[in-house]
C-alpha cells in the first residue's frame, strides 16, 4: 500500500447480508500493511451497560428495535469519525446500510413504527450531511440467502440462531436495492462469495490504485 501518508485515510466500507462472509475478507485485509479494520461493534450492542440490545432486538422487534437501531448509528457514526493512523481505513458495513437495509426492513414489516422511522431518519440526516462523513469505495460481497443462512447457523451466534430465511432474503433485496441506486456516497465494487479473500483483495487493490491516482491527480490541481 502507499507508503506517503494522505492527509485523509481512503475509506473502504465492506457490506454484505449476516453471514455473507466480511469477517474472513476483513481478518485478510488487516494483515495488509498500510490497513486499518474497524469491525462492527457487536461486543457494544450485546453488552451496552450490562443490557444485551441485540438479544432484545431479536426477541421482541417491535419493542427494541429503535432503541437497537439508534444505538447501532450511534457506534457507526463514532468508527465513521474516528482518526485513523493508517492510508486505508476499513469499516464492517457503514451508517448507510444501517439506513438502508437493517432500518428500512425493520420498518417496512411493521416492527419500527413511522414516528421511530422518521425520528432515526432525523438523525441519519443530520448525521450523513453535517459530519463530515467520507466513504471512497463500498465493497458488497453478494451471497445467496440460502448460503448465507447455513453459514450463520455453523457461526452459532446464540441471538441468530431463530432467523428465518425470510429476513435473509428481506435483507438480500434491499442491499440490491440500495446498491443499486446511483445516489450511493461511493463508487461500488461487487465481490462473489465463491472468489477467493486473495481474489477479493487483488480486486480491492486495483481499485485502489485508481482512488490513489484520483488523489494524486486532485492534490495536483
Ligand atoms: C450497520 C448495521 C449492522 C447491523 C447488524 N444487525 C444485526 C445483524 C446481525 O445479527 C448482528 C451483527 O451484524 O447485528 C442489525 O440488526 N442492524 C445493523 N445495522
Amino acid at each position: 500500500m502507499q507508503t506517503k501518508r494522505l492527509n485523509r485515510p481512503i475509506t473502504i466500507c465492506v457490506e454484505g447480508n449476516i453471514g455473507s462472509g466480511k469477517t474472513t475478507l476483513l481478518n485478510h485485509l488487516a494483515t495488509k500493511k498500510g490497513v486499518e479494520v474497524f469491525e462492527e461493534p457487536v461486543n457494544k450492542w450485546r453488552n451496552m451497560r450490562g443490557k444485551n440490545l441485540l438479544e432484545l432486538m431479536y426477541q421482541d422487534p417491535t419493542r427494541w428495535s429503535h432503541l437497537f437501531q439508534t444505538y447501532v448509528q450511534l457506534t457507526m457514526m463514532q468508527i465513521h469519525v474516528q482518526p485513523c493512523n493508517a492510508n486505508i481505513k476499513v469499516m464492517e458495513r457503514s451508517i448507510y446500510s444501517a439506513r438502508h437495509c437493517f432500518v428500512e426492513n425493520l420498518y417496512q414489516t411493521g416492527k419500527m413504527s413511522e414516528p421511530e422511522y422518521n425520528v432515526y431518519c432525523e438523525w441519519y440526516n443530520m448525521a450523513t450531511n453535517q459530519l463530515g462523513i467520507s466513504v471512497d469505495l463500498i465493497v458488497y460481497l453478494s451471497a445467496e440467502p440460502t448460503v448465507v443462512q447455513k453459514r450463520i447457523l455453523e457461526r452459532g451466534r446464540s441471538e441468530e440462531a431463530s432467523i428465518p430465511l425470510s429476513y435473509l432474503q428481506q435483507l438480500h433485496a434491499l442491499h440490491q436495492r440500495w446498491l443499486g441506486q446511483d445516489t450511493l456516497p461511493a463508487p461500488l465494487l461487487v465481490l462473489d462469495t465463491d472468489m477467493t479473500v486473495e481474489e477479493m483483495c487483488s480486486a480491492i487493490e486495483e481499485h485502489l490504485a485508481v482512488i490513489l491516482e484520483d488523489r494524486r491527480q486532485s492534490s495536483k490541481a
